[in-house]
């Protein structure tokens, strides 16, 4: 039994739309499935933990939304074993990215019903659980101004996403202001003058495809960080086309660190992310929960394939 979560209003109301579809190929191939209309995240983690504790023989927990919904159901299907699956229809879709999960409807239902899972490291922190990304400083004020904007309605009414967040980082730009910063990384404290953002990444991908830490693997149990500081506004703007390609990490004013407890602390007050969901505005202390969640993408099959032992399964269809 297939339980689906669907948020109707994820990507200016692509979620009801893909859902109608979804509802029709689920029926001609015959799925028994549950649906779940959630209309906040608080309801959402209630609702979901309350259906998996029904019944017992759930095959997965499908949502249908953006990276804000699949936030919402993080602490239900944590440690559940009842693996999430994810029908992208949100505007950045970050999640599904990172987890190789394609966008079109079609195939992702194909993975949806599929039954390769990775076992995900989770980001766990005071503000709850994270799947993709804690990210602070001037991409989380990005994400504050594309989310209270009256540009990204427009954007997704008309399918352009990302286009928002690229006129989100330029209306940012102009008011952000750098300021010092302590990254403590696995207990060895790092301390940057003028930085401009610190992002605590479980996948390489976030702002609509931004491939900020290309190096990190949802399956390492391990968190990667980027810290982007000591650059000018226009030095940052140049930066932003080398990240969609992730060819930033060499440059001067970028540093990477990696560890299982990241704590960061800037000297002013600075938003802060996860999953594009707001996490205030106070300082940061995030550890990697390893193998907590388990996600059923394409990348487990090439897990599987490449190494014996390795944190992934497929498994015959029940
Ligand atoms: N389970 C839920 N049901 C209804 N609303 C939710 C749920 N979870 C979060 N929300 C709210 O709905 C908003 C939009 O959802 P979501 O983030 O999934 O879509 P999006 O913003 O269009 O896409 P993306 O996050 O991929 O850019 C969230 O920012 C949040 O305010």
């Amino acid at each position: 039994m297939y339980l689906f979560i669907i948020n109707p209003r994820s990507g200016g109301g692509a979620g009801h739309r893909t859902w109608l579809s979804v509802e029709k190929l689920l029926k001609e191939r015959k799925v028994s499935y549950e649906s779940l209309f959630t209309h906040s995240a608080d309801e959402a983690e209630q609702l979901v933990a309350e259906r998996l504790s029904h019944q017992e023989n759930w095959t997965a927990a499908v949502v249908i939304g953006g990276d804000g919904t699949i936030h919402s159901v993080l602490g239900a299907l944590r440690h559940s074993r009842v693996p999430l699956a994810v029908i992208p229809a949100g505007s950045g879709n970050d999640t599904a990215r990172g987890f190789g999960i394609p966008l079109t409807l079609e195939a992702a239902l194909e993975v949806a019903l599929s039954d390769c899972y990775l076992e995900s490291d989770l980001l766990s922190g005071a503000d709850g659980l994270t799947l993709t990304a804690v990210a602070s400083g001037f991409d989380a004020q990005v994400s504050e101004n594309v989310n209270t904007s009256w540009y990204k309605r427009l954007c997704n009414a008309i399918g352009a996403g990302q286009l928002a967040f690229i006129i989100g980082i330029l209306h940012t730009l102009i008011t952000f202001k750098p300021c010092r910063v302590s990254v403590a990384c696995d207990g060895t404290e790092h301390v940057y003058e003028t930085a401009w953002l610190v992002s605590i990444c479980n996948l390489p991908n976030y702002g609509g495809g931004f491939l900020i830490c290309p190096q990190a693997k949802a399956d390492d149990g391990h968190l990667d960080v980027c810290v982007v500081h000591g650059c000018s506004r226009w030095q940052l703007l140049r930066l932003f086309p080398t990240v969609l390609k992730g060819r930033h990490v060499t440059l001067p004013f970028v540093s990477m660190l990696r560890g299982r407890s990241v704590a960061v602390t800037f000297a002013q007050a600075r938003h802060a992310i996860g999953d594009g969901e707001s996490l205030g505005t106070e300082p940061l202390a995030v550890r990697c929960e390893s193998g907590a969640l388990r996600v059923l993408s394409p990348q487990a099959v090439s897990s599987v394939l490449a190494a014996a032992g390795t944190a992934a399964s497929c498994q015959a269809s029940g």
